[in-house]
């Protein structure tokens, strides 16, 4: 595959970094991860506005615009000959000397990673588990979408290998946080509930469009601190993510939920899929 890296396209074996990228060094790089459908980014505005008040947040200077980054997601594309995609756009700080550093990073690395994925088909479910392992505080003030994925790799290993499952972390007081790789959303009696953002998870552009989405379908929806138990005795739990979309989730444990024809989720799964190949921002609804 090729890859984007600093203003070049090379082979995925020639993209090298610096052993001083204080983004390998320290963490300090975030990324966002969207999807293309038949070549439309969906919600990239949405991705490019969250990354760039992350970047002023760690004092990270990047200048790239909404065109230069269509521009080389054309012609990543056009170089892997694909148009439905997995992109992950990913801004670290740049080299710089061994040690903390307080200053303004002047110089970021730029890369943009692209997989292919098969065109969008019917509508995706998994199981659940609830996590033993806690969700981590943000490292500042909110959850960033940075390079800081131990938390998340460590829960994965203990959900397994598998695609069809999804783990759940609950805060270290209890209450239900957010899935390894996705936002949680549960329903019980035609009302919808979502963590708030104060549980420490990260604001998900799809969390955000969902709920964007239920304010135009005139849904109430509750953010909230929700216990493990308010979670199991809902009617539907849905996950959601940029890659995954919105998934049904079948069963957490012993408790089996609705999916399928007939339940909200599946609404949303439908609005959701309609919208993926013209909105650029969840405000276009
Ligand atoms: C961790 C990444 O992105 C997250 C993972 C997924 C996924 O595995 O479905 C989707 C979007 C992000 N929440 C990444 O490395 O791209
Ligand atoms: C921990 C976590 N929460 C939520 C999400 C969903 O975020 P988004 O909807 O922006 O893909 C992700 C995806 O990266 C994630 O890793």
């Amino acid at each position: 595959m090729y890859i984007y890296i600093n203003n070049r396209i090379v082979e995925e074996k020639e993209a090298t970094i610096s052993p001083f990228d204080h983004g390998y060094m320290y963490g300090l790089g975030l990324f966002e991860t969207f999807r293309v459908y038949d070549g439309h980014p969906f919600l990239l505005d949405d991705h490019l506005e969250r990354l760039k008040r992350g970047l002023s947040t760690l004092s990270i200077q990047w200048d790239m615009t909404r065109e230069d980054i269509l521009t080389t997601l054309k012609q990543l594309m056009t170089k892997n000959k694909i148009r439905d995609a997995y992109v992950r756009l990913n801004v670290s700080a740049g080299p710089g000397e061994l040690g903390l550093y307080t200053g303004v990073y002047n110089h970021p690395t730029t890369i943009m990673y692209i997989k292919p994925l098969p065109e969008p088909s019917g509508f995706p479910v998994k199981e659940a588990q609830i996590l033993a392992l806690r969700r981590n505080t943000p490292e500042g003030e909110e959850r960033l979408k940075s390079h800081h994925y131990l938390n998340n790799v460590l829960a994965k290993r203990e959900v397994g290998d598998t695609p069809y499952k999804e783990g759940i972390f609950l805060t270290n007081d209890g209450y239900v946080a957010e899935g390894v790789v996705s936002n949680v959303f549960f329903v019980n009696n035609k009302k919808v509930y979502t963590p708030a953002l104060d549980t420490g998870i990260l604001n998900g552009i799809t969390r955000q469009f969902v709920l964007s989405l239920l304010k135009h379908l005139d849904t109430s929806v509750v953010e909230g601190f929700y216990t493990q138990s308010e979670l199991l005795e809902s009617d539907e739990v849905f996950v959601t993510n940029s890659i995954q979309e919105i998934v049904s989730i079948t069963s957490i444990g012993e408790k089996q939920f609705q999916v399928g024809e007939g339940t909200l989720t599946r609404h949303l799964q439908q609005l959701y899929r309609q919208k993926t190949s013209s909105l650029w921002s969840r405000f276009a609804l």
